[in-house]
């Protein structure tokens, strides 16, 4: 038997990147009582920008067994499993969608519409521009032409040089071109969500943050949901709830949800599991940006220095985003073996949908992420035109030489992933047979229940979704607060 340790008038599942914005936002009503539940601990990952703490030894993130390609190989795929989830442990590249992404949004979500929640959200240099802000909790800053690593600084030498525009701000509304990325950080360490929205206000009598803590299990009272079954010290803890707000992640929210008898009845009913909703996007039509890379034997990859972004410049085309890192990743990622320099190339608007697929009706279980990557030749064309252009920019910057990665035969056999899972219960209007939520977040068919993580967006913007998933946990905490119709 479950024991009730506790009430909460909203309970938030998953404290990463999204998770953290709704519980600091929600729980600035002192009359509202706000439970955080985070399956991660509160404390471990490294904040510098240079390092990204997702090797094989990590202990600060899950590793969901995934499949690339239809016919491919599994492999594994890394998230946040810690106060700050995927945005404590990721690159700290924060570039907004473009306006031209909210076109294929419903039209609540237009540009107009959610300009006022970036603008909400950070504290930009750029404050005094339209589309900017300056007193948000995320700081927003880019490295200075003057501070670049020299690979950024070749690559944007060849960049121009080939013809392409330099932007200073790649958070314009539809900035395209070569530029200094938008970072979510200050003097050269990450500042996640946990960081600028949950910190500052553990104080709050009504703010309770448990790390160490994972749900299991959505209860239901009839159509409502009325709070959750909690794992946490080895103990199964029932938290009643008079509003459940899920920030599970991509692949968590509808892992829990699909345990919870909330998913497409054909695979709960394969796995034995109780059918409560029917809904059949649930884990469905999920969307990521596929990445190849041409690896270069660097001219001189000097010393590593965690203070710089392993990012720092990138070029947006029209459909591709270009990304010469900053160092190999035997340097930056602890217990990883790679000497190369690399020149990543992402496909920033994929044609092909994936899945997230139970494995077992047991949901300590991890579901398969399977993308299908590269299904559509247009995908695969449009990635091999983007190795070629890599080339050509690496031959003028004079960084190296390319190596031979084993890629000479197949382009696309070293095909990986951006990391930026999204989609897997979008948001859609009520004609929409596969839309999960509404488009105020709101799960179809359940009372009491939301969904206001990066699982939400109804398509990957052409951009890393994070700055994105920000600004829709922004709009989400106005929903759930009742600050917005
Ligand atoms: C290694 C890496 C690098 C990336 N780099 C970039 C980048 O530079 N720029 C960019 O734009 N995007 C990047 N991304 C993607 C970006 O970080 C994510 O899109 C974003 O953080 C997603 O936010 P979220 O709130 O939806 O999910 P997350 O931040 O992943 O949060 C989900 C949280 O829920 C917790 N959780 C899951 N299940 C449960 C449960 N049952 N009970 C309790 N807690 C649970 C998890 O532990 C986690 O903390 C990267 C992602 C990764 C993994």
């Amino acid at each position: 038997m479950s024991e009730d340790l506790s009430y909460a008038d909203v309970l938030v599942v998953g404290g990463g990147s999204a998770g953290c914005v709704v519980a600091g936002r929600v729980s600035a009503d002192p009359d509202c009582v706000v439970t955080l539940v985070e399956a991660g601990p509160r404390t471990g990952a490294p904040g510098q920008l240079g390092v990204l703490p997702v090797g094989p030894a990590s202990e600060v993130v899950w590793r969901y067994p995934a499949q690339l390609r239809e016919d491919g190989p599994e492999t594994v795929l890394a998230r946040g499993r810690v106060v700050g989830g995927s945005g404590a442990v990721n690159g700290g590249y924060f570039v907004r969608a473009t306006a031209e992404d909210f076109t294929r949004w419903p039209r609540s979500w237009s540009y107009e519409e959610v300009l006022p929640h970036f603008r909400r959200l950070e504290s930009d240099p750029f404050g005094d521009r339209a589309w900017h802000g300056d007193s948000g909790p995320m700081p927003v800053t880019r490295t200075a032409s003057a501070d670049l690593h020299r690979v950024g600084a070749a690559f944007v030498d060849a960049a121009t040089a080939a013809g392409f525009d330099y932007r200073a701000d790649l958070n314009e509304p539809d900035a395209a071109g070569v530029g200094p990325v938008p970072l979510n950080a200050r003097d050269g360490v990450r500042v996640s969500t946990a960081d600028a929205y949950l910190a500052p206000h553990l104080d709050r009598p009504n703010l309770r943050v448990h790390a160490g803590a994972r749900a299991v299990r959505l209860v239901r009272d009839g159509d409502r949901v009325v709070g959750a079954e909690v794992e946490q010290d080895g103990r199964t803890r029932l938290v009643c709830a008079g509003t459940v707000v899920l920030c599970a992640g991509a692949v968590g929210t509808p892992h829990l949800l699909m345990h919870s008898g909330i998913g497409p009845a054909k695979q709960l009913s394969r796995l034995g599991l109780p059918i409560a909703v029917d809904l059949p996007g649930v884990g469905q039509g999920l969307e990521d940006h596929p990445e190849v890379t041409l690896a270069y034997r660097p001219a001189d990859p000097g010393p590593p220095r965690p203070d710089q972004a392993v990012l720092q410049v990138v070029l947006e085309t029209d459909d591709l985003e270009l990304r010469p890192y900053t160092a190999p990743f035997g340097l930056t990622v602890p217990g990883v073996d790679d000497p190369f320099g690399r020149i990543g190339v992402a496909l920033m608007r994929p044609r092909s949908r994936g899945e997230i697929v139970l494995r077992s009706a047991d949901p300590a279980v991890p579901p398969l992420v399977r993308y299908r990557y590269l299904r559509e030749g247009a995908d695969r064309s449009a990635l091999a035109a983007g190795l070629d252009l890599a080339g050509e920019l690496l031959a003028a910057s004079g960084l190296g030489e390319p190596a031979d990665s084993g890629a000479a035969t197949d382009p696309l056999a070293g095909l990986g992933t951006s990391m930026h899972l999204s989609g897997s219960c979008r948001m859609g209007s009520a004609d929409d047979p596969h839309a999960v939520v509404d488009e105020r977040c709101r799960v179809v068919g359940v009372d009491g229940l939301w969904i206001g993580d990066g699982a939400v967006l109804p398509s990957l913007p052409s951009r890393g979704p994070h700055a994105t998933v920000v600004m829709v946990a922004e709009r989400v905490a106005r929903f759930v607060a009742g600050l917005d119709a």
